[in-house]
């Protein structure tokens, strides 16, 4: 830890104080002879040990927040696979793959940053390159549940939509296998795991009958990993009352259903406004 005074042009004396372990800095500010301020205002003790040690109780509390929230028993009920990414997983893959010149702008939206509805799923077919092997999604998938149990969670639902690659032979069946493949190995890892097989509304009713019918038989062989469907994919493509008869066969066999819909204001003319009912 590094703890160091500086000074600024304008005449306050500042504190930092470098957690690398948890990158983080604090600082306090001297006004003259006056008040010594955390910088979010709040008056501190005099005195260069008793800043120093005040310091050190900010950057304990909070490493101390940290474990805290880390340490409350989480639930995730929405998590796409390839929408849960980290970063050091994502630099993994591009590692794996320097022949794509992807950068790491290309697959986050950083914190504050505004994108656009459609810049958004780009991101989501830039990953898709670089997660297109049976290899890159075992260890997406370890990471993302190792992350996610490290987080405080317990119960855990991963949605992701099967993809075929013909470059590196993947298959749907196989892509649902590879993505359960570690949930099935690892019984060390204190966190239930579930898994929605997903159809992206813009593939069409064909393959969003394929879908439900490829998790139909997981429903059946998975050991209870494999719980329902999910429908997911750029709300701004295709009809969901198109897909009903793939989300009503899927619920006739049992599979549950988490669907998103009607998260985009369209004109809804009265001859097109459909209730979409599944009994
Ligand atoms: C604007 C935005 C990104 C909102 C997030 N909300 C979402 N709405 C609909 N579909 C989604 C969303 N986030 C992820 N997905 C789906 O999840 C896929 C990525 O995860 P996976 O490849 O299925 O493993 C995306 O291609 C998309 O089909």
């Amino acid at each position: 830890m590094g703890i160091y005074f500086y000074n600024q042009g304008n005449g306050g004396r500042y504190l930092r104080c470098t957690d690398l372990s948890v990158t983080q800095k604090c600082s306090l500010k001297t006004e003259g002879k006056g008040t010594t301020r955390y910088d979010d205002g709040r008056t501190a003790t005099q005195g260069t040990n008793s800043l120093l040690i005040e310091l050190l109780l900010i950057l304990l509390m909070d490493n101390e927040a940290d474990a805290f929230y880390e340490g409350l028993p989480k639930v995730e009920l929405h998590a796409h696979l390839n929408g849960s990414v980290s970063f050091q997983t994502i630099e993994k893959l591009i590692r794996r793959k320097p022949q794509l010149n992807i950068e790491h702008s290309m697959t986050a939206i950083g914190k504050g940053q505004r994108r656009t509805l459609d810049e958004c799923f780009q991101v989501f077919k830039v990953i898709h390159q670089l997660v297109d092997s049976e290899e890159d999604i075992f260890m997406v998938a370890t990471d993302v549940i190792k992350e996610f149990a490290a987080d405080g969670v317990k119960y855990l639902e991963l949605r992701s939509t099967p993809r075929e690659e013909t470059t590196t032979g993947l298959t749907k069946r196989r892509y649902i296998e590879t993505v359960i493949k570690y949930s099935k190995l690892c019984t060390l890892t204190l966190i239930i795991k579930r898994f929605l097989v997903a159809i992206d509304r813009r593939n069409g009713s064909q393959v969003a009958m394929e879908t439900v019918q490829l998790a139909e038989e997981f429903l059946l062989s998975s050991d209870g990993l494999v719980i329902g469907i999910d429908l997911s994919g750029d709300p701004t493509v295709g009809h969901g009352r198109d897909l009903l008869s793939a989300l009503q066969k899927a619920k006739d066999s049992g599979l549950k259903l988490s669907l998103h819909l009607s998260e985009v204001c369209f004109i809804i003319h009265s001859h097109t406004n459909t209730t979409i009912k599944l009994t």
